[in-house]
């Protein structure tokens, strides 16, 4: 037993130096393996994570053995953050977790649809997920085209994975139990550090649930006009194929089958980019622009030099996006297949956002590095891109004629905006709800795919569009279950993200409304989200909130605030029409 102050903060610095050291090759093992998926990448990986996991042991071991009374907050912060997490003991497990994981990652990686009696073993003709199915789910308005690689997709990855996730369970559960968690579920959820942290979620969404409802039933009509009510019935849920997203979790790429005043010009400014021969590189530095006319850090040399920005010819890489520190030298690298169009300017503004995290709390020892909680980390690059995308900012950067719109013209900004994020509300918190549920035992193998649908009905108010059994597994459909990424972080981002545009739009003194701010060039802006970025996890969550918006908690009046003139609108389309779906349909009335 330890209780000398003087030798566990020796410890404590050994810690944050031995962590930053253990960080670096394991970010280093895992980015060779999903930016070159070879057997010797996979081997590799494999080892370096067997090896940080002996040190995560001992580390735990070691500060057990601390006695915690006398220390200041910061230590007792860092000491409880390396007694976290589960742990397995027996090397085998380990090893077995291990496989399993990167099992179901590569099935998902490489899996690929195939054209219809396809001679089997060949995969010629076979489209990979990115770009070529998703582009296909975004741009075809053929309901049975779409039914076909929305069946492909899930035959060709869900099965496999499937046969695979119960072991997954099993072993996260044994780790949990030995790190004397009740089930993982209560590891996923310690992050928020709140321990009324789900009922927060769902008193959220009932908050933001009747815009969804708003826009579900517009999008349904104009849907049935486009298919055909035998194809889409006003009174029951959406088939799940048709919204512009093999997952239905954003509905943007079918704006112009929703789009409120046609022929009004929008912001979906994608043709306009090819035109103007935007390169993937201009994209990436009109982002850096953005954060380097805040005042913020700009992406390093290595940033440069290091990142993988577009899909390579010559190997197999996981093309899913991501943001990685490699927690020394600055080094911060982006993997994205981009494709030059408004979506992935988007997505290159929420990976970047990541990347100015790690560069603005890397002065915080290594164990105090990381999001205030994850759902800020999500939040940044967004937050950012509700900047971006505003006619005042597409204007500036060349991709609009004029900054100036009409009503109607705002009605059609505000539906873009709103079909990438009311949509993915409900979606954001249904994926881990079903995952609580199977970590704490609630959903066993046999019930995964039937609960997985009555979740999606539930919370989307999406039908699959054929008959699904227990032998398919369609959540495996979806990358962030084989993948073993925790997702309610996102409904947590698409909430705090507006929070946070409205801290920042006050801080640039923006007079308009929140919908048509930019904070670009605002130094202002810029020092405020420095301030809450800098705390990394060095404070609880609500302190970094506080920092950001004077308030310490998750608040939905300024997405509210945000949508209220779509909302008339929108109140104004629906009234009279049909509204919900199953034991909630009902005709709305203003
Ligand atoms: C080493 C490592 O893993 N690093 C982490 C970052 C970190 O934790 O430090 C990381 O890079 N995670 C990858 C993940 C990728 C994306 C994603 O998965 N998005 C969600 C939901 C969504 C969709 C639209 C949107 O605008 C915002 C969110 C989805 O696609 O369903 C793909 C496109 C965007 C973000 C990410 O960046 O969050
Ligand atoms: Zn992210």
């Amino acid at each position: 037993v330890v209780d000398d102050p003087e030798i566990i903060e020796e410890w404590l610095d050994v810690l944050n130096f031995t962590m930053a050291e253990v960080s670096h090759y394991a970010a280093l093992a895992s980015w060779n393996y999903v930016t070159n998926i070879t057997k010797y990448n996979t081997e590799f990986l494999s080892n370096v994570s067997m090896l940080s996991g002996n040190y995560g042991l001992e580390m735990k071991d070691e500060a057990r053995k601390i006695v915690q009374d006398n220390l200041d907050f910061r230590s007792r912060r860092m000491l409880k953050f390396a007694l976290r997490g589960g742990e397995l003991r027996d090397g085998h497990k380990r090893r077995l977790l291990q496989v399993t994981t990167n099992k179901m990652q590569t099935i998902y990686s490489v899996g690929k649809v195939c054209p219809p009696d396809q001679p089997a073993g060949s995969t010629e003709g076979c489209l990979a997920l990115e770009p070529d199915v998703v582009n296909i789910m975004a741009n075809t308005r053929d309901y049975d085209e779409l039914l076909r690689v929305w069946v492909g997709w899930r035959d060709a990855v869900g099965p496999k994975i499937g046969k695979l996730y119960p072991t997954y369970v099993e072993l996260k559960t044994e780790a949990a139990k030995i790190g004397g968690y009740e089930s993982h579920t209560d590891i996923l959820l310690e992050k928020y550090e709140d321990p009324t942290f789900e009922q927060e979620v769902d008193d959220l969404w009932q908050q933001v649930k009747p815009m969804y409802l708003q826009l579900h039933s517009y999008v349904r009509r104009k849907l049935a006009a486009q298919y055909g009510d035998d194809k889409v019935d006003v009174r029951a849920p959406i088939p799940a194929h048709l919204l512009g997203n093999m997952w239905a979790q954003q509905w943007n790429n079918i704006y112009d089958i929703v789009e409120p005043f046609p022929n009004q010009g929008t912001i979906d400014v994608t043709d306009k980019m090819k035109e103007e021969g935007w390169t993937i590189t201009k994209m990436f530095q009109v982002a850096n622009n953005f954060f380097k006319s805040l005042g913020l850090e700009e992406m390093p040399p290595t940033f440069w030099s290091k990142s993988m920005l577009e899909k390579p010819t010559d190997r197999e890489v996981v093309c899913h996006g991501s943001a990685h520190d490699f927690s020394e030298y600055n080094d911060v690298r982006i993997k994205m297949c981009t494709e030059v169009n408004m979506e992935d300017l988007n997505t290159v503004h929420h990976e970047m956002g990541h990347c100015e995290y790690y560069l603005q709390y890397n002065k915080q020892p290594v164990i105090l590095r990381g999001g205030a909680n994850p759902g800020f980390h999500e939040a940044v690059g967004d937050t950012i891109a509700l900047s971006v995308v505003t006619p005042d900012y597409l204007h500036q950067i060349g991709l609009l004629d004029s900054n100036k719109i009409d009503k109607s013209q705002e009605i059609n900004y505000l539906m873009e905006v709103a079909l990438n994020k009311i949509a993915f509300l409900p979606f954001g918190l249904l994926i881990d709800k079903w995952r609580w549920q199977v970590f704490r035992g609630d959903i066993t193998p046999q019930q995964y795919n039937e609960k997985w649908w009555e979740l999606r009905e539930e919370y989307q108010g999406l039908s699959p569009p054929v008959e699904r059994t227990s032998s398919d597994f369609d959540p495996g459909a979806k990358y962030h279950i084989p993948s073993g990424t925790p997702y309610i972080r996102y409904f947590v981002s698409f909430l705090v993200q507006f929070q946070f545009h409205e801290a920042l739009c006050k801080a640039a003194n923006n007079e308009g409304p929140l919908h048509l701010c930019n904070v670009y060039n605002s130094k202002e802006a810029g020092a405020k989200l420095k301030s809450m970025l800098e705390m990394g996890m060095s404070r609880p969550w609500p302190d970094a909130m506080e920092t950001m918006t004077g308030a310490p908690n998750m608040d939905t009046s300024a997405i509210k605030e945000y949508f209220r003139p779509l909302m008339e609108w929108l109140e104004e389309e629906n009234d009279g029409e049909l509204i919900g779906w199953g034991k909630e349909l009902r005709i709305f009335h203003q």
